[in-house]
C-alpha cells in the first residue's frame, strides 16, 4: 500500500464502537484520508510511506470537537468575571459588544480562537457570532473545521438590523459555502428569550429545507425558566416543541434544567444536547443531568462556550470537568466514565454537526483529522490506561502534532497556519483600547 504519511505512536484511541485502545499500531493517511489503521510490524512491511513519523510515548486521538462557542469573544476574556449570567450579559457583555464588535474585532478575536484551539487540539468547533463570514473566513485560511451559526436575534445590533437582516446574510453565507471542504454552517438562533416565534418557525422550516442543524442556548439557568412560564405561560423546552424545533437537528446548549419528560423526548426526537460545564459552573448556571441524558439514549457533545464566560477554549480540560462533575451530579463515581468523556469531545460532537461520516473517530476512510499528545511528562507516568490518563492527567500543552484533512497545523507543538506573535499583538491592543475607553 502507498500513504503519505505514516504514523507510529504508542498508543492509538480510535474511539470506535468497541472503545478500542491499541497499542503499537500505525495510522496511515493518503489524500487527506486514514488508509490503514494496522500492527505496527504489519505496516513497516506492507505500507510504502513517503513520510514516516515515529511518535513514542504518544497517544494519538481522533480532533476533539468544540461543540459551543463565540469565538471572537477571546478578546473579551477576563472582561466581567463571577457574575451570574443574565448580570454578566445585559450590564456588561452585550454593551461592550455594542460598542466594540465590527469586523475587525471578530477577525482578531477568532484568530485568537483558533489558534488556542488547535494548539490544544481541537480541528473542529461550531460558533455562533457576529459576522460570521468573518470567522469563517479566518478558519478556513488557518484550515481549520468549523461549522459556523447563521446567527439571529430579535433586536437590531452592528451586524443586522432586524431578523430578515439577519437571515439574509446567513443565507448567503450558507451559499458561499456550500461545497467548501472544511466549513459548514447552521443555523444559530441565540435563545427562546432573545428570538420570537416567527423567526423561530422561519429558521425550523430552513432548517429542513437546507438540511442544516440548529444551534440554541437553551435552558441554561433557571430564571431563564420562570421568565417563559411569566411571558409564554409554559417552559422554554414546550414551547420549541410546540414551535417544533424539537428535532433530530436541534443542538440545545446548555440544558442545566431537565425534567424526566424532557429528557425522554430529547431521546424520542433524536435532539442533541451540547454541555458546557465550565461555563455553567463559572456562572452559577446550574448543572446538566448527563448520566441522565446518556443512560436515556441522548447525544451529548462538549462545548466550551465563549472565552469571556470559561475562560479558556480547553476541551481536553472541559473533558476531565465533565467526567468529575458528571459523577458528582449523578451521585455515582462510575457516572460519565473517561470513555464516555472522550465520546463526548469527539464523535459525540461530530454526530451533532452531522459530521460523523467524516470526522469523530479514527476509522479507515475518515478524513485524517488527528491528535498526537506526548505523554512523556511527568504529569502522565505511568501509563496503565491511555483514555483515562487522557482525561484525568493530561494537559493540553502536551498536545504536539494535529493534522485536518491530512494537513498538519501544528507541529512539535509550534502552528504552521497563523502567526502567534501577530494574533497575540493584536488581541493587545484590543486589550489596551477597551480597558482605556472604560477608565
Ligand atoms: C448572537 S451572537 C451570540 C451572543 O451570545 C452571547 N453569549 C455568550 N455566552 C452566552 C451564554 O452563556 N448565554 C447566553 N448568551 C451568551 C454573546 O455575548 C453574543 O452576544
Ligand atoms: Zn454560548
Amino acid at each position: 500500500m502507498q500513504a503519505e504519511l505514516v504514523i507510529y505512536p504508542q498508543w492509538i484511541l480510535p474511539v470506535d464502537r468497541d472503545n478500542r485502545q491499541l497499542t503499537n499500531h500505525a495510522l496511515a493517511i493518503a489524500d487527506g484520508r486514514i488508509v490503514a489503521i494496522v500492527p505496527a510490524a504489519e505496516a513497516r512491511q506492507s505500507i510504502h510511506a513517503q513520510q514516516v513519523l515515529e511518535l513514542p510515548e504518544h497517544v494519538l486521538i481522533p480532533g476533539l470537537v468544540n461543540a459551543h462557542t463565540h469565538a471572537a469573544m477571546t478578546l473579551l476574556r477576563g472582561l466581567a468575571d463571577d457574575l451570574p449570567l443574565m448580570t454578566w450579559l445585559h450590564d456588561y457583555i452585550w454593551p461592550t459588544e455594542q460598542r466594540w464588535v465590527d469586523a475587525e474585532f471578530v477577525r482578531d478575536g477568532t484568530r485568537l480562537a483558533v489558534l488556542e484551539m488547535l494548539c490544544g487540539g481541537v480541528t473542529c468547533y461550531h460558533d455562533m457570532y457576529f459576522h460570521p463570514e468573518v470567522t469563517a473566513q479566518v478558519t478556513a485560511d488557518a484550515g481549520m473545521r468549523a461549522v459556523i451559526g447563521m446567527i439571529v436575534v430579535d433586536f437590531p445590533t452592528g451586524y443586522a438590523a432586524n431578523a430578515d437582516e439577519y437571515l439574509s446574510k446567513g443565507l448567503a453565507l450558507h451559499a458561499a459555502y456550500r461545497d467548501h471542504p472544511l466549513i459548514r454552517v447552521a443555523f444559530a438562533p441565540h435563545s427562546p428569550y432573545a428570538v420570537s416565534d416567527a423567526p423561530l418557525q422561519r429558521i425550523n422550516a430552513l432548517a429542513a429545507q437546507l438540511d442544516v442543524p440548529i444551534h440554541l442556548h437553551l435552558h441554561e439557568t433557571h430564571d431563564e425558566i420562570v421568565q417563559s412560564e411569566r411571558d409564554h405561560g409554559q417552559r422554554p423546552f414546550q414551547r420549541l416543541d410546540q414551535l417544533g424545533l424539537i428535532n433530530s437537528r436541534l443542538l440545545a446548549i446548555h440544558m442545566t434544567q431537565l425534567n424526566d419528560a424532557e429528557i425522554a423526548r430529547l431521546a424520542e426526537t433524536g435532539a442533541h444536547v451540547v454541555h458546557c460545564p465550565e461555563s455553567n459552573l463559572k456562572l452559577a448556571s446550574g448543572f446538566c443531568p448527563v448520566e441522565k441524558l446518556l443512560a436515556a439514549g441522548v447525544n451529548v457533545a462538549l462545548g466550551t462556550d465563549g472565552a469571556a464566560s470559561n475562560n479558556d477554549l480547553n476541551i481536553l480540560g472541559e473533558m476531565r470537568t465533565a467526567a468529575l462533575l458528571g459523577k458528582g451530579v449523578a451521585g455515582s463515581a462510575t457516572a460519565v466514565s473517561a470513555t464516555a468523556a472522550l465520546r463526548m469531545a469527539t464523535i459525540n460532537g461530530a454526530l451533532a454537526l452531522g459530521l460523523a461520516d467524516e470526522i469523530g473517530s479514527l476509522e479507515v476512510g475518515k478524513s485524517a483529522d488527528i491528535v498526537a499528545l506526548d505523554f512523556n511528562d511527568l504529569h502522565t507516568q505511568p501509563v496503565y490506561h491511555p483514555g483515562s490518563q487522557l482525561v484525568y492527567a493530561a494537559s493540553r500543552q502536551q498536545v504536539r502534532q494535529v493534522w485536518i484533512r491530512g494537513h498538519q497545523v501544528v507541529r512539535d507543538g509550534v502552528p504552521t497556519s497563523l502567526d502567534s506573535a501577530e494574533v497575540i499583538a493584536a488581541a493587545r491592543a484590543w486589550g489596551k483600547r477597551i480597558i482605556d475607553s472604560a477608565v
